[in-house]
């Protein structure tokens, strides 16, 4: 499904500033995988995730979607693979259109031509439908504009938006960081629901730990553009957060994210 190959990225390279933020990095996913992202500050969690959408070239090897080599596409020539919900509730809909009008947008991601914000009658009752799963009274308030809505219920709206038309990768980036903690267990609970509805194969970077064993069927951990641990399936439904610090800890030098000790 998602075949990343030995891929580096170098920022600034041959410069003062020169940051390696990923180095060698490979792995794969299957349908269905849903594989949670941990690590230190600066890891190279996000880079990973820009690199598969598209956002940002890399240096060297490889990434593969179904078999296709997609590494020299652009991140709107991968849009029609790829659902993404960012950190900031703000980045992933448009606050002055309504919640229809968002959707009918999402629905078009990846599809090059016309507007699409127009919503026909049968979309309408498509779009009530996919909202009244996420059981915020969504599906009620589908011509109120987006900016009026809270972090979370936008949070919940980018979700959908990224996963209703199936993508084949669903990335998640710290989506619910921003959130306070009851908004931030909603969207978790949510996340689950979604994935597990169309086993999305999915990609998630959290600094929550205990976030990060509950979701999903395996696990990364990153250091210094590096992934330092992986836990498989069953290793992963056998582990706790003392598992994952004392493998922090096997890493000389190695900090976590200072949210991530606080949330665990
Ligand atoms: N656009 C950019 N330009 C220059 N350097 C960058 C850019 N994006 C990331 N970096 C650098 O690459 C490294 C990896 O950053 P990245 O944002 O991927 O880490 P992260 O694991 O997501 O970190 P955090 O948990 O702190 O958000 C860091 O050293 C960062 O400063």
């Amino acid at each position: 499904m998602l075949k990343i190959d030995n891929i580096s990225k170098t920022f600034f390279a041959g410069t003062v500033n020169e940051r390696k933020a990923l180095s060698e990095v490979s792995l794969e996913l299957n349908a269905g995988d849903f594989v949670t992202v941990i690590g230190s500050n600066g890891a190279g969690k996000s880079t990973l995730l820009n690199t598969i959408s598209g956002k940002l070239g890399v240096d060297t090897g490889t990434i593969s979607i179904d078999g296709r080599n997609v590494s020299r596409l652009k991140d709107y020539a991968r849009a029609a693979y790829i659902g993404r919900v960012f950190q900031d509730p703000m980045a992933g809909t448009a606050p002055t259109l309504s919640i229809e009008q968002n959707l009918a947008l999402a629905l078009r991601r990846g599809k090059s031509r016309g507007l699409g914000r127009g919503v026909t009658r049968a979309r309408r009752e498509q779009f009530a439908e996919e909202l009244l799963a996420l059981e915020l009274g969504l599906e009620k308030r589908l011509k109120a504009k987006v900016g009026l809505l809270s972090g979370g219920q936008r949070q919940a709206l980018s979700l959908l938006m990224a996963s209703f038309t199936q993508p084949r990768i669903l990335l998640l980036d710290e989506h619910t960081a921003a959130l306070d903690p009851q908004r931030a267990e909603l969207v978790t609970t949510l996340t689950k629901n979604v994935v597990e509805k169309d086993r999305l194969t999915t990609l998630m970077v959290t600094h929550n730990m205990e976030q990060a064993l509950r979701l999903g069927n395996r696990l990364i951990m990153m250091h210094e553009g590096r992934i330092i641990f992986e836990a498989a399936e069953e290793q992963k439904r056998s582990m706790t957060v003392p598992d994952l610090l004392a493998e922090f800890a096997k890493i000389k030098g190695a900090t976590l994210d200072d949210r991530a000790l606080l949330a665990s």
